[in-house]
């Protein structure tokens, strides 16, 4: 993958950078002109393997950031880990939130619904593969292009806390999880059981869709201790200037029994959903 030159930071994360890059080579066989490489020193990219894996097995999702590959170079003298991703133009949703107006109806109802829809098919195949992504957040969904009749094209990104579903398993108290990613968007559970099932991401779902509808995170809270007091025993506040659907799908996200809490065949049936496939036509 040494045809690509990496120009500049398009952003960081726990793990090290993203860089926007470009072909060097114009006759080698990659169909993009840009990519986002996304580097780590090779002693510090576990993270950024485990994410390869899951995107590996991922190829072809239309709502899932398409991985090209990986490889070692040496940069500035320092052995680097670099994975290779499809360039969301458009940035994050949560760009697209903040520079929304926040309060009420943030992003108009018709477009949540769609843009949920497509997290939705997104998280399907993720769980589908024997995945669950456990960092769903509005910084790690990316949007990649403007289709004027149906809106914006999202895609879920930033697998590096995925954790392969462990078949047979039931929730039990133990050790907490020790692969949790941002605590205010993670469930109850993350906080007494030791793995994560799919019930997680759809969890998280709800903080993304909820936080899309008023501009702003589901909790508030001043320190952690807080927070995890929040999830445990308080619920989410339910926006109250929502269509009847809208509360009633975001209740189904937050049900506290990660057993009952609907997945994501349920939600793509619940009428709120169901408002997408007329859009789609
Ligand atoms: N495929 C991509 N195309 C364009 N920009 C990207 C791409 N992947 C990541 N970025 C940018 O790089 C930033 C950091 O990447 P990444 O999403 O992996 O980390 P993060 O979620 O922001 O941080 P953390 O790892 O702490 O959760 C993103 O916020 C985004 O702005």
């Amino acid at each position: 993958m040494n045809q690509w030159k990496k120009l500049y930071v398009l952003g960081s994360g726990c793990f090290g950078k993203v860089y926007y890059a470009v072909k060097m080579d114009p006759f080698s066989s990659c169909a993009h002109d840009v990519v986002a490489v996304k580097c780590a020193d090779v002693s510090r990219s576990s993270s950024l393997q485990l994410e390869a894996q899951v995107l590996a097995t991922l190829k072809g999702s239309p709502h899932v950031v398409q991985f090209f590959g990986s490889d070692i170079s040496l940069d500035n003298n320092i052995l680097t880990y670099n994975l290779y991703l499809e360039y969301a133009s458009a940035g994050s949703l949560h760009d697209l939130i903040v520079n929304s107006k926040r309060g009420i109806l943030s992003l108009p109802e018709k477009q949540v619904v769609y843009l949920t829809y497509q997290l939705l098919k997104g998280i399907q195949d993720v769980h589908n593969t024997g995945w669950v992504h456990c960092d769903i957040k509005p910084t790690n969904v990316l949007i990649f292009k403007y289709a004027q009749h149906i809106g914006l094209h999202l895609k879920l990104s930033d697998f590096g806390m995925s954790s392969k579903i462990a078949q047979g398993m039931t929730y039990t108290t133990g050790t907490v999880m020790s692969n949790r990613g941002d605590l205010a968007y993670a469930p109850p559970e993350s906080l007494t059981s030791s793995f994560p099932g799919k019930a997680y991401d759809i969890w998280s779902l709800g903080c993304t869709v909820s936080e899309m509808m008023t501009g702003y995170q589901v909790w508030v809270y001043r320190n952690n201790n807080d927070l995890q007091w929040n999830i445990m025993y308080g619920d989410p506040i339910i926006p109250t200037y929502v269509s009847e659907n809208a509360r009633d799908f975001l209740y189904k996200c937050f049900i506290k029994d990660p057993l009952r809490r609907w997945t994501t065949e349920q939600l793509l049936q619940h009428p709120f959903i169901q408002q997408a496939y007329y859009m789609l036509g």
